[in-house]
């Protein structure tokens, strides 16, 4: 794997840094984790280093890592050498399988590799290497459907978006965690686009701080009045009048409109409820699960103990301290205000409304 240090990221124009790059068979990823200080973009051709990307967190953010993992999957499908279509997808399966394990609460990740190995299926009358061809290009499809995505979810949520809004952001779902332009961000994004008057507060969003790193430095590259804050001060804000609503992102949505998001999105939901602020959720129908009836079902991924007791080098905590890192936490459907999508806004009765818009895309 190769490092390409670049001193400026391809940033189309106010909307938003696009974290992937991919040409002439490469993939590039910016390493998020030397973000805000450094960009720097790694190089990535093989299946297992993406996937080892995914879960070290160089590309992170429910649909950036879809998006990746479908790359990660062309990689593997280009090197296995099977003359047999049957032996082919098998082996495939094994790649897919093996990205799939990186991050486990994200259901974009295997809603990605799931449609890459529906489509190699699909074309399974054909020549092993024409599967392979196609499948670069359906990576590429996916990646450039996220943007388009994206900007139609904000569309859609930027007319609840109230003019002036002092809105309250969790973690980063912003084009860094996208293939382009961001989900809630991305409502933030058509907002300002449509002249609303628009001040983010952005929560740091402990242990790795996506908010802080992420969140205020690609809404500042934009121009965005930004705010920084810590994670314990949202309550306060909030009961000083100071918050108009709260936008964040998802991993997974249950059928019945629970939701999963970065940890410390839970507090923040009942806190906004407690203040009569909008809590408002945006992500892709590509992130709702029907196949979960609630979010009790939703895997929580558990992350290394270092996360907490340091930041990079420095120790913050004593050595052998008992420490819990669930990276997710489940916000119930009673707390969540509106739930946007590219397709629509379900703003209660999920079950029914959330299966309306997603099989209205399909
Ligand atoms: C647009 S989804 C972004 C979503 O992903 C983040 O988690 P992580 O940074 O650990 O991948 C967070 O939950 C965001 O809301």
């Amino acid at each position: 794997m190769q490092t390409n240090i670049s001193n400026r990221c391809a940033t189309a124009g106010g909307t938003g840094i696009k974290p992937l790059r991919y040409a002439g068979g490469v993939l590039q990823m910016l390493d998020q984790r030397k973000l805000p200080t450094e960009e720097i973009w790694l190089d990535y051709r093989d299946y297992r280093e993406v996937a080892e990307g995914i879960q070290t967190m160089v590309v992170r953010g429910a649909p950036a890592i879809g998006c990746a993992a479908a790359f990660g999957a062309w990689f593997g499908a280009r090197d296995i050498e099977a003359e047999e279509t049957g032996d082919f997808l098998d082996r495939f399966a094994a790649v897919c399988d093996h990205l799939a394990a990186s991050r486990p609460t994200a259901v974009n990740l295997s809603w990605a590799l799931q449609r890459m190995q529906g489509f190699a299926r699909n074309h399974a009358d054909r020549p092993v290497e024409q599967i392979k061809i196609a499948l670069e290009y359906e990576a590429l499809a996916i990646l450039e459907e996220d943007e388009r995505i994206n900007r139609a979810m904000g569309r859609h949520g930027q007319e609840l978006i109230p003019d002036p809004a002092r809105i309250l952001t969790h973690c980063n779902a912003g084009a860094l965690a996208t293939g382009g332009y961001g989900t809630a961000l991305g409502v933030i994004r058509a907002a300002v686009a449509a002249g609303k008057q628009v001040a983010v507060l952005a929560d740091e969003t402990r242990p790795f701080l996506q908010g802080a790193r992420l969140t205020a430095w690609e809404l500042q590259r934009d121009g965005i009045d930004t705010t920084l804050i810590c994670d314990n001060m949202a309550g306060y804000l909030m009961s000083r009048g100071l918050i108009d609503c709260v936008i964040v992102g998802a991993d997974r949505i249950a059928a019945n409109g629970d939701v999963a998001n970065k940890i410390g999105t839970y507090t923040v939901a009942v806190l906004a409820r407690e203040h009569r602020i909008p809590f408002y959720v945006a992500a892709p129908v590509s992130t709702i699960d029907l196949s979960l009836a609630d979010g009790s079902l939703i895997p929580i991924e558990q992350r290394d103990r270092r996360e907490i007791t340091h930041i990079g080098d420095i120790q913050l905590a004593p050595d052998n301290i008992g420490v819990v890192n669930p990276a997710f936490d489940v916000t119930p459907a009673r707390l969540v205000t509106a739930i946007i999508t590219e397709h629509g806004i379900a703003t209660g009765n999920y079950p029914v409304r959330l299966a309306e818009l997603v099989n209205c895309g399909g």
